[in-house]
Formats: C-alpha cells, structure tokens, sequence
C-alpha cells in the first residue's frame, strides 16, 4: 500500500547539504501497521513528510495505492491526499471550530452536502467515542480527547492511508495507551494500512506489525515486530527493545552494590534477558536444579511482542563460584543473555 523507493532527502541550509534521508526503502503491506523507531534528528518526521508529499524527496519514488505520487500534478496530488489521512503530537485542530466543525472540515472542502456531513460526522463521533462532545471547543477538551479528534477527522474522507507523527507523544502513558487502541481497532475494522513514526518502542510493540529503525537518515533495521524484537541486529535496535523494560532494583541493593566480591559469601546480582531465541522452557528452574544454586529473584518482566515472549529476571544467586559459572554458561547456550550487575554480601 505505501511503497518508497530509494528516497533521499537533502535539506540545504545556506549552501551546506544535510541528509535528511539517505536512500531509504520501505514497503507497508496493505491492513498492516508500521512503526519507524529512530532517536530525535534521525529523520522519522522528514521519512512520514515524504509520504504525503509534505515534504518532496530529492530523489527516489513515494507510491500509494499503486499510484507514483512524485509524477502527479498539484492538482492530481490534492485529490490523491484524500487517500491519506495524518494525525499530528500537537493535534492541530482550529481552536475557533467545534468538535463537530474540525471533523466536517475535510468534508466541506470536498464540497459534501450538510445532510452527508451530519451523517458522517455522527458516525466518526461515534466511532472515537466523543458523541458527547461535538458542540465542545478544543480549548475545553484532554489530550486524548483532542487527539480522537484528529483521528475522527483524519478518517472523514475516508483514507486508505493513516500517518501518525509521533501521535501519542505528548500524552501520559493511560492517554497512550486508549490512543493506541483506538488506531488498532481503526485498522481492524476499516482495514486502514497504518504508519507510524516514534522514539518509544513500547508503541511499537503495542501495536505495529512490522517495525524500521531509523539512524542518521538511514533505514538499518526493519522486518516483523517479533523478528526484530526476537532476533534484533543493531545495537541501536537492541537498546530500543531494552528501553522497554526498566531495571530498577530495590534501592537497598543499589546501595550495597560493588563491582567485586568482597568476600566469599559475597553473591552475584544477575541479570538474564530473555529473547525470542531463548529456549522456551523453564530456564532458571533448570540451571538452579542441575547446578545447584539458589536464585532469590529481585524483579522480573516479561512481555510479549508479535507473539515472542521476551523480557528480564535480575536475581541474587547463592552458590559454588563453579557452579554459577557453570549455570550462567547452560543459560547462554540457550540464549539467555547473562550480565552480571554486582556484588552483594
Ligand atoms: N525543513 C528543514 N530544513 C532543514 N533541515 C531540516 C528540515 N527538516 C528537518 N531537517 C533536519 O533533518 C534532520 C532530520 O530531522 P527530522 O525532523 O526528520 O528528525 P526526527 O527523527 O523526526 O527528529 P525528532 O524526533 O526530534 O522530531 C535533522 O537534522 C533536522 O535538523
């Protein structure tokens, strides 16, 4: 459904080059949901731009529905826009136009009847769950409630397409997460192909199919969620899936922490991450039982993403020097990764 090709972006900024974009490919399959991950100034919002020609690319091609965006004339691409709505982190609704009147918005530029709109408008307040607020000003509206308004309008013209640019990014994690479950159910039922653009990869793994990582204006990673979260190659993807997870130990610990044992009852602090290589099986319990060391567990999280279960456990680990080595050496055969975090008494 979104096809770009090779496409470079080269922003000049008083005679000096910058690339925004640096020969990047993407394809999103029809009904899916695409996140591109990268940090701040790698170019996610330029890369989105570029979708619907906000932004022109210097080279390459943007095809939509079949249809090679960068050969349409101006007044060919204003209609084929339609096919593409866009939501916003700041929302960009008309401050002096009611709930109802920013849904209408895109409707009365195509020039719909009133009957048309009402009837529309209605079923797209509706659908975003803000019946209640048609006659309200954005002024007096939540974040979220601001950001269903956008959807609700993105949707009035009946898109094939969905951009959200950093959609959820300035809403508290509750807020993110009815957002997000608003765009999944948008996707499920009117089979509208998403693409998304964030610095947060649990947006991605909440709700996207397919994830690219975006670095210094180059695409260095992409493919289905569970693939890269199971099996990440970059170090960049690596720290993203990481991010998701927070490993913060009881401060008790943290303060009896040091980077050596300082005696011999002096118990490693262990971290084991799991991936969607590791053997699915009970891990621990295992290395705990054939090598005969006691794990007193700290904190665990485990998650799943595209169906692969991956996630953490840091614990205290009890036993004969040989056989925590031995026992670290079983997990990492089986695709555990092991970090030991320090040393305690
Ligand atoms: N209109 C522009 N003119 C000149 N340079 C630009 C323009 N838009 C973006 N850039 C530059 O292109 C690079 C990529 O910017 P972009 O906004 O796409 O990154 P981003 O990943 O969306 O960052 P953020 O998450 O901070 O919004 C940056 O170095 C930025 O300064």
């Amino acid at each position: 459904m979104i096809k770009l090709n090779n496409i470079s972006k080269i922003f000049d900024i008083s005679g000096q080059k910058l690339t925004a974009l640096n020969n990047v490919s993407l394809h999103v399959p029809k009904g899916q949901i695409c996140g591109v991950i990268g940090a701040s100034g790698a170019g996610k919002s330029t890369l989105i731009r570029c979708v619907n020609l906000l932004e022109r690319p210097t080279s390459g091609t943007v095809v939509v529905d079949g249809k090679d965006l960068t050969l349409l004339t101006d007044r060919q691409l204003i209609s084929e826009r339609r096919n593409i709505g866009m939501i916003f982190q700041h929302f960009n609704l008309l401050s002096s136009r009611t709930v109802f009147d920013n849904v209408a918005l895109p409707l009365e530029l195509a020039g719909a009847d009133k009957q048309k709109i009402l009837q529309k408008v209605s079923a797209l307040l509706a659908l975003v769950g803000l019946t209640d607020k048609q006659d309200v000003y954005p002024a007096n509206l939540s974040g979220g409630q601001k950001q269903r308004v956008a959807i609700a309008r993105a949707l009035a013209s009946d898109p094939k397409v969905l951009l959200c640019d950093e959609a959820t990014s300035a809403l508290d994690p509750a807020t993110t997460q009815s957002i997000l479950k608003l765009l999944k159910e948008i996707n499920r039922s009117l089979g509208i192909t998403i693409l998304l653009i964030t610095h947060e990869m649990d947006v991605v793994k909440r709700i996207c199919d397919q994830v690219a990582v975006i670095d210094k204006g180059n695409l260095i990673e992409q493919g289905s969620v569970s693939d890269i979260f199971s099996n990440p190659k970059t170090k960049l993807a690596q720290d993203f899936i990481r991010s998701t997870f927070h490993v913060a130990l009881p401060e008790e610990y943290l303060n009896k922490l040091s980077d050596t044992p300082t005696h011999e009852k002096s118990w490693p602090i262990i971290k084991f991450e799991f991936t969607g290589r590791s053997v699915d099986a009970p891990l621990l319990s295992q290395a705990s039982r054939k090598y005969d060391i006691a794990l007193n567990i700290l904190m665990s999280q485990i998650d799943y993403a595209g169906g692969t279960k991956f996630g953490f456990t840091v614990a205290e680990v009890e036993g004969d020097e040989d056989a925590i080595t031995q026992a670290k050496i079983y997990l990492m055969e089986n695709n555990v990764r092991v970090e030991v975090l320090g040393y305690v008494e």
